[in-house]
């Protein structure tokens, strides 16, 4: 697969970058950036050092570069990805566009400008939401993948089996998740400062996070009704990973048994989805540097609640991990290839 990556130069381009190198039908053909064009990934990244000598263009050869790749790999901020996207398959027909950003996450394209404050310029593009354990058979036939945020990665999938099966009330949830700075990207920014985050826990965007939409269209979709949900970021003092911890009002009669099955039934044959089962506690440092994503589930009697807790890498699992999944089910091969590795502990 001849592969570009526009957007090289951040934190998930570097990550498509260093798990590509070891997928076995990888080719990297081109990899952008606005800033540095001209430069060796490798003077930018050292870890990538052996592994690439490609130096960097950048977007004034998308002509190029969608006429000779199968794949692009978008990691731009949102609003940038749908003009590439919208050019380059204009230019090859054929190509797969995976953007990594939210640019084709919606296919309300008007919740995504009332969220996103920016105008939708490729709504006719018929994207398919990314989360590939819910959605494999749509995007093997994608031409464009709109690859999902990461904390709405863990926190879909910590609560699909229960909405799915209509086991819990659908306006009383609560998603609290906590993740580490390279959510934020490489950009510099007072929020991610070594000394504003180190030994500090801290909540943000407290009811207007641009993952609520994303996470309710998601879950109302496989619900088949509408949800509206309460979600809380929180930055704590660590590269990567990401916990969410979901809290949903199980329904009446609904039994622990259920609950279980609910999981087993999705998940059970999924690769890269480890249930740890009822009681089971995530860890981020389980899943660092891997495509796996942990997950346990509590009931709570007395409340009559059910507790999910998933795990992630949002550098791996919850972005280029999964858009190197979904560019495998898009290319018909073993959606493991180049993602079958161990995580990193401790
Ligand atoms: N970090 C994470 O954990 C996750 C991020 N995402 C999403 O993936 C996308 C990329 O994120 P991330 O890699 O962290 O971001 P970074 O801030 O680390 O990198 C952004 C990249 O975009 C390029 N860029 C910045 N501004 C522009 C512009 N105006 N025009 C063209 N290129 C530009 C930069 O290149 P240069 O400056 O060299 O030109 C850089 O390569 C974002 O949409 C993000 O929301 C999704 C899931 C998880
Ligand atoms: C820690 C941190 O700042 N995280 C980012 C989310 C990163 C991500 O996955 O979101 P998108 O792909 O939707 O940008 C944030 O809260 O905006």
């Amino acid at each position: 697969m001849k592969i570009s990556i526009v957007g090289a130069t951040g934190y998930t381009g570097a990550e498509l970058l260093r798990i590509l190198a070891s997928h076995p039908a990888a080719e990297i053909q081109y990899i952008t950036s606005e800033s540095q064009p001209g430069t060796a990934i490798a003077d930018i990244y050292p870890h990538l050092t052996r592994f690439y000598t490609q130096k960097l263009t950048n977007l004034a050869s998308l002509e190029k570069i969608a006429a000779d790749s199968d794949v692009i790999f978008i990691g731009l901020p949102h609003g940038h990805a749908m003009e590439v996207g919208r050019k380059a398959t204009a230019i090859n027909a054929n190509i797969k566009i995976i953007d990594l950003g939210a640019d084709y996450r919606f296919k309300n394209h008007d919740t995504y400008e009332q969220w996103y404050k920016v105008p939708h310029t490729h709504r006719n593009a018929n994207a398919v939401y990314g989360l590939t354990e819910l959605n494999r058979s749509q995007i093997r036939e994608a031409a464009i993948v709109g690859n999902p945020g990461c904390y709405t990665t863990a926190s879909i999938l910590a609560l699909a089996p229960l909405v799915k099966n209509k086991l819990v009330d659908l306006t009383t949830i609560i998603v609290d998740a906590k993740s580490g700075v390279s959510g934020a990207g490489r950009g510099l920014n007072l929020g991610s400062h070594f000394t504003e985050v180190f030994e500090s826990v801290k909540a943000y965007n407290v009811g207007g996070h641009r993952h609520t939409p994303e996470i309710e269209e998601v879950l109302g979709r496989l619900a088949g009704e509408d949800i509206i949900l309460s979600f809380t970021p929180h930055l704590i003092p660590m590269a990567r990973g990401i916990l969410s911890t979901c809290y949903a009002n199980l329904k009446a009669g609904v039994t622990a048994e259920q609950v279980d099955a609910a999981y087993v039934s999705l998940y059970g044959k999924e690769y890269f989805i480890r249930l740890l089962g009822r009681g089971g506690c995530p860890a981020t440092k389980n899943t660092r540097g891997s495509n796996f994503c942990d997950l346990g589930w509590h009931i709570d009697k007395r409340t009559g609640r059910v507790v999910a807790i998933a795990a992630i890498d949002n550098l791996v699992k919850g972005a280029a991990g999964q858009a190197i999944q979904n560019m495998n089910v898009l290319f018909n091969i073993d959606e493991r290839t180049g993602l079958d590795y161990a995580p990193v502990y401790p």
